[in-house]
């Protein structure tokens, strides 16, 4: 199984810890004007995706140190690994197979001696069966009309990748009205249904597990709505499908598992959109789009797979966040497209990254002595620039970023996009340069400022810039260019939970509140003080009890 390294006793941690010393005082402005080859040197174009990781306080030792240091980890045998179908996942003693979901070149992938290509491909064809009926119109709500709202109820995994793409390809969208219903809190389902009308919904149920507390609530509450509009019991085949690899549970519900959607236990949920959780996308985008989407990424996992680490974007990708995170002890990570359409990209990758990488304990059970995962965070520009940009800016904290942006827009009206363009160059640039005192002393004198203006006025405008930053430039979002920036971001987890020697695809974590929570519910079902808990917890309950 994967060999554990804690990457802090490697020659490459070592030889960077001295780099380190030398690289820290060097403004990378400086790093731009001595050496003219640098975009050339720290770039790399994958089909129409440009990553541009020149504004970064590297140079080319430090990219050679990190790599050597992955290289020390063992990543190129753990990605094999991945790829191969071992059960990397130890916890759960599961393989890790999202890139056989994508692999649209089919060669067989084995798990437990057993190809799981053809089960793949079996739901990929009834994906594109039933979604084709319903937005043809061939598939029929009880009343005989055509279905025109989807209402997909998941939550998580089987929310956040849903959402965000169909999000993400809106200008590839049909005529389907799509809803998302996440949140256990009854306001969610409620404005939702008010929207919808029960003839003409299909509801997808999309859980792994068909337990999750928030999922069933939302999928009982439909399903009762559905039946007080004039929904009949035998017409629920009809109007609730399933997404699940829990087939017992789904039958339990009431719902046909012809109607159900497989997928398999090697599938995590955070990396499960290209599932039958992607069902949604498939109903907004139509199938031809969404096997785009999977072969962009399937393109971007034999990159992964086949590029020597130096040149292969994930990896860079997930060194330099090492460099940061592990280094300049960096906390943050900041995701910022300037593209409306992935507005909801930052918030997909929370949960990819913090669910994968934010875990205290290595792959041999011992608490690490080190900084794993980043808090991941962002919002698109430019409205980030005028909510938290300052503190990118001039804040004391250092948060690396990563921009990203199409070179064409799908709306092209007037002069738009050309504005929000200048805004992404700006920033990353500004960030990088920063703004020196002499410039600032400068302008203000040639906005005829007296001396002691200047003076008085000047600490507070200069920037010291050296703020690193990635840059993608798609040629457009695309279903293939989408699909194959959301593998480099996986890929990029990858490589960082290799490093950092722990699991990044178990989430015991999350399971934690979902007990605690199951605990306490049945105290808030009966009338009575509780005095179980710890003053607070009981004080806050009992208030709740009282005013409900
Ligand atoms: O798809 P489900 O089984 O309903 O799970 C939904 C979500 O549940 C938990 O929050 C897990 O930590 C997530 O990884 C998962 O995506």
């Amino acid at each position: 199984m994967l060999p554990t390294v804690n990457f802090t006793e490697t020659d490459a941690y070592n030889y960077l810890s001295n780099h380190y010393i030398n690289i820290a005082p060097k403004h990378l402005r400086d790093l731009f004007a001595y050496d003219p080859d640098r975009f050339e040197k720290f770039s790399l174009l994958f089909e129409d995706i440009l990553f541009d990781y020149s504004k970064n306080r590297i140079d080319e030792q430090t990219v050679a140190l990190l790599v050597q240091l992955a290289r020390e980890c063992h990543l190129e045998e753990a990605i094999d690994a991945m790829f191969k179908g071992l059960p990397i996942n130890k916890t759960e003693n599961r393989a890790v197979l999202h890139t056989a979901l994508r692999n649209i070149s089919n060669t067989p992938v084995l798990v437990d001696g057993q190809d799981v290509m053809p089960s793949v491909n079996e739901v990929l064809a009834h994906m594109k069966e039933f979604s084709e009926a319903v937005i043809d119109g061939s598939w029929k709500g009880y009343s005989g009309k055509a279905i025109t709202d989807i209402v997909n109820i998941g939550i998580g995994g089987s929310d956040l990748g849903p959402v965000m793409v169909t999000e993400a390809l809106k200008p590839y969208k049909n005529h389907l009205t799509l809803h998302f219903v996440s949140n256990v809190d009854g306001t969610h389902i409620a404005e939702t249904l008010r929207k919808v009308n029960a003839e003409t919904t299909l509801f997808l149920i999309a859980s792994k597990t068909f337990t999750t507390q928030e999922t069933m609530a939302n999928a009982h509450s439909a399903r009762d709505w559905f039946l007080t509009q004039g929904g009949a019991e035998k017409d629920i085949a009809k109007h609730f499908v399933a997404l699940s690899t829990n087939a017992k549970a789904v039958q339990d519900f009431g719902i046909d598992t012809k109607n159900m959607f497989e997928f398999w236990d090697w599938v995590g949920g955070r990396y499960s959109l290209w599932s039958a959780i992607g069902l949604s996308i498939v109903l907004s985008i139509g199938f031809d789009n969404f096997k785009e989407l999977l072969a962009g990424a399937h393109a971007a996992d034999n990159h992964f797979k086949n590029t020597p680490l130096e040149e292969n974007i994930p990896v860079i990708m997930g060194v330099l966040g090492i460099w940061y995170n592990n280094f300049f002890d960096s906390e943050t990570h900041a995701i910022l497209p300037y593209d409306q359409y992935l507005h909801r990209f930052a918030a997909y990758f929370q949960q990819g990254d913090m669910e994968s990488n934010g875990k205290y304990v290595d792959r041999n059970g011992v608490p690490v002595e080190y900084q794993t995962g980043p808090v991941i965070w962002g919002e698109p520009g430019t409205n980030g620039q005028h909510a938290f940009y300052q503190l990118i800016h001039q804040g004391t904290k250092m948060i690396p970023c990563d921009f990203i942006a199409p070179a064409q827009t799908h709306n092209p009206i007037g002069e738009h996009h050309t504005l929000l363009l200048s805004n992404f160059f700006a920033q990353t640039e500004a960030l990088m340069n920063g703004k020196m005192e002499e410039e600032v002393e400068a302008e203000l004198k040639k906005a005829g400022k007296s001396d002691e203006e200047v003076a008085a006025i000047t600490p507070f405008k200069v920037f010291e810039g050296n703020r690193p930053s990635n840059s993608f430039l798609l040629k457009k979002i695309t279903p293939r260019s989408l699909g194959s920036l959301i593998a480099f971001y996986e890929h990029k987890i990858f490589t960082q939970g290799i490093i950092w020697n722990i699991f990044s695809f178990d989430q015991w974590g999350v399971e934690l509140g979902k007990q605690l929570a199951g605990k306490i519910l049945p105290e808030l079902r009966n009338e009575g003080d509780i005095t179980s808990h710890d003053s607070s917890t009981n004080g806050l309950i009992n208030q709740y009890k009282a005013w409900r």
